[in-house]
């Protein structure tokens, strides 16, 4: 049996987009999903062109009351979800154990690697992906939990050079968890405030790449990031430069007019091999990954990025992906339930 939210490279194999899927049992007919997003997520999330793609397939989502126990709720073919409370988090590990028939996209532990900018990262890292079509690494990065006056001497020794993206350690969900600064100078450090991760800005061209997962299926989209910092920058900046969140959707890039060596999108090949691994080792089927190519080396990628339950409502023909996705999973599960009769 399954171990519900554990993506095996069998149950891979069983959602490949190109196979027809075949009629579900009677008792999925009518497909329920259950939701609990914050509001801001339902609005960016269940735009009216979902929600009416989905009643045409059999696919009916339902608000789920957090106050309220879940097994009054429902039932449920598949929980979404993303909340970060505690509470939360063991109301639906409980669920899971309880009802091992319902499919809880993703399970919450598996999510908490990527609430922590260190641990979020350290599965690219240990892939070492480096093929034909390029390499995926991360910057190098070091966290600083406590005592700001330490920071100048900590980055001396871990060899890191400046300028220095200072991230808070901790994803939230928080506006707070988001606010991000470029130390230029090894005298603005004392002036973070930890617990943080620091992390060598890498020159990109100023476009960022955001690889949408959803199971198997990738899509990138490109986005204006930071431009580059370069040496006559380093020279006449003496402080902290704080910036908004530069990435998000009003920062789309996808038309702009940007030299093509910087615009190119990464290889498919190499995201695909990067999605199933990352699908696998994280054991998460919905999620993205911000990625930046190292601007003069063409085929050098760093992740710096990655978020659970992205903003799917942003990328194009997501409500045709998701329904499949979501249907492919009642599909899958019904495969299992026959072969195992
Ligand atoms: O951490 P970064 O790289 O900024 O990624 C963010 C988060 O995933 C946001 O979701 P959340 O607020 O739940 O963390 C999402 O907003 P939505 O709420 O609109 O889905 C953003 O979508 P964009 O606005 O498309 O960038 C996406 O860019
Ligand atoms: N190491 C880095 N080198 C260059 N730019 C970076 C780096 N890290 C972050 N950035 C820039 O800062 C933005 C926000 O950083 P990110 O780690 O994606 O945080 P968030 O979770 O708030 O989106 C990125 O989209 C990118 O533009
Ligand atoms: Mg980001
Ligand atoms: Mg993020």
């Amino acid at each position: 049996m399954r171990v519900h939210g554990e993506v095996s490279d069998d149950e891979a194999a069983t959602v490949v987009e190109s196979v027809p899927l075949c009629p579900p049992p009677a008792s999925a007919q009518r497909l329920v999903v259950g939701y609990a997003l914050t509001k801001k997520k339902v609005r960016s999330f269940l735009q009216p062109k979902l929600l009416a793609l989905a009643r045409k397939k059999g696919i009916h989502f339902e608000s789920i009351d957090e106050t309220r126990p879940l097994s009054e709720q429902g039932p449920f073919d598949i929980i979404l979800h993303k909340l970060t409370s505690k509470e939360w988090q063991q109301v639906l590990e409980n669920y899971r154990e309880e009802h091992p028939e319902v499919t809880v996209l993703d399970p919450p532990n598996a999510i908490q690697h990527l609430n922590n900018r260190q641990s979020m990262l350290q599965e690219v890292a240990d892939l070492n992906l480096s093929n034909g079509y390029g390499e995926v690494c991360t910057p190098r990065q070091l966290v600083i939990m406590k005592d700001p006056s330490s920071i100048p001497d900590a980055v001396a020794k871990a060899g890191l050079t400046l300028p220095l993206v200072a991230k808070p350690l901790v994803v939230d969900g928080t506006s707070k968890s988001h606010e991000l600064s470029l130390a230029y100078v090894e005298a603005s450090l004392p002036l973070l405030d930890p617990p943080l991760v620091l992390q060598e800005f890498v020159n990109h061209g100023g476009i960022l790449f955001k690889v949408y997962i959803v199971g198997e299926t990738i899509r990138v989209v490109r986005r204006f990031s930071l431009p580059d910092v370069n040496t006559y920058d380093l020279g006449n900046n003496d402080g902290i430069f704080r910036f908004p969140r530069v990435s998000c959707a009003t920062n789309n890039a996808e038309d702009a007019d940007v030299d093509p060596c910087i615009a190119e999108l990464p290889p498919k090949p190499l995201l695909e091999k990067l999605g199933k691994e990352l699908r696998r080792r994280l054991g998460l089927r919905l999620f993205n990954i911000d990625m930046i190519r190292e601007h003069g080396r063409k085929d050098r990628y760093y992740v710096i990025d990655i978020n659970y339950f992205p903003g799917y409502g942003k990328m194009p023909g997501y409500e045709h992906i998701f329904t499949d996705f979501l249907l492919s999973l009642v599909q899958s599960k019904y495969e299992r339930l026959l072969s195992a009769s």
